[in-house]
């Protein structure tokens, strides 16, 4: 449905965006996942058509639309401090989009107002309409900026970290329930966050963008279980690296073999990345990575355990069930790697 094509975009000297290329898939939802700076907000701006590429082309079903304001894209977004019209009640924020349009487009009053009422209602904030922002929680004004984007009835609904300002359990069921309005209407959705969790738990598939480059997209499944490089790795889900050398195609640390499995890499310098699950623990014996645990805390139904390796500077973090018992602070562990991840680049220690 979106064909972004090679765009980039610089603010003075700095390249906001090089060269992205991306399809997005009618209907899809898709999350522009990203560290702060790697130019999310601006790529989603240049598809709303509030921001305009220095080259490259955006169309829309395989029209160019790289030149159209934002007027003319129908889409509909929601910014993280989108402000509601404080002056103007809910109904009336709801109805806005509508109300300001041309009058030969624009629908009769009493319409206007049904469809305000039906889209609060989708929104689960029926009977509200008459309220003022200021009488309303986060949440609820949250999902009032939702309703007005979707009241202008958008092909396109264009979200930047709309959940940002909201505490962590409004987030999770705003996140479901968005899910779940994405799937009943029909839209097509492309959403920023430099939330992981978030885009893993809510996308078809995510793009992971670093310095204005796409780095890696996939599913959420792909983007967890096979980053395509260690940038991924890091960023998305929690991660332990140890700095290897491949010989004859398996990891070594110093001159202990590591029994893990991992997809085959050239021979050289390695970085060996895991997940604090993907452990458990051994004997002494070969292919273990001897750990001296530092710190245990609970993690919910987990232990997770921080620990020491020689050699490597940033801690270990592993998870353990916390139907065992913990082991203790100063306890040394012997550690078998049950997956893993290669990439052929170095330790940021
Ligand atoms: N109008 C502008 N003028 C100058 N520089 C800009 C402008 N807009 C963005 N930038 C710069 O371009 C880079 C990318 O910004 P962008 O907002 O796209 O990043 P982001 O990934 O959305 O980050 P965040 O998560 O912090 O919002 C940043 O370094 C930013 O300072």
């Amino acid at each position: 449905m979106i064909g972004i094509d090679n765009i980039s975009k610089r603010f003075g000297s700095y390249a906001a965006l090089n060269d992205i290329s991306l399809d997005v898939r009618s209907g899809e939802f898709l999350a522009l996942l990203g560290p702060s700076g790697s130019g999310k907000t601006t790529l989603l701006r240049i598809i709303a058509g509030l921001e305009f590429p220095d080259e490259g082309q955006v169309s829309f079903n395989g029209e160019d639309v790289t030149g159209l304001k934002v007027a003319d894209r129908k889409v509909g977004f929601v910014f993280q401090h989108y402000a509601l019209f404080k002056h103007m009640t809910v109904a009336q924020n709801v109805a806005f989009g509508l109300s300001v349009r041309s009058r030969r487009q624009r629908p009769p009053k009493a319409q206007i107002r049904a469809r305000a009422e039906e889209l609060l209602q989708l929104v689960q904030l029926g009977g509200l309409g008459g309220r003022y922002p200021a009488q309303l929680s986060g949440g609820q004004r949250q999902r009032v900026a939702l309703a007005r984007a979707l009241a202008v009835e958008p092909q396109l609904l264009l979200l930047d970290e709309p959940f940002g300002a909201l505490d962590a359990k409004v987030r999770k069921d705003l996140r479901r329930w968005l899910r779940h309005l994405h799937g009943q209407m029909g839209l097509t959705t492309i959403f920023v966050t430099h939330d992981q969790e978030e885009a893993l738990e809510l996308a078809d598939r995510v793009v992971v963008m670093d310095h204005g480059v796409i780095e890696q997209v996939g599913t959420p499944e792909e983007i967890y279980m096979k980053p395509s490089s260690g940038f991924v790795s890091d960023f998305v889900g929690e991660t332990n690296s140890l700095p290897v050398s491949v010989v004859a195609g398996r990891p070594q640390f110093f001159d202990r073999a590591i029994d893990v499995e991992v997809a085959p890499a050239g021979d050289g310098p390695a970085r060996l990345d895991f997940r604090p699950h993907d452990v458990s623990v051994c004997g002494e014996g070969a292919g273990c990575l001897p750990v001296l645990v530092t710190g245990v805390y609970r993690r919910g139904g987990d232990w997770r355990i921080e620990g020491e390796v020689a050699g490597v500077d940033k801690p270990l973090e592993i998870d353990m069930s916390a139907a065992s018992s913990p082991p203790q602070i100063g306890q040394r562990l012997g550690l078998r790697i049950n997956r893993g991840m290669l990439f052929a680049e170095g330790v940021q220690q």
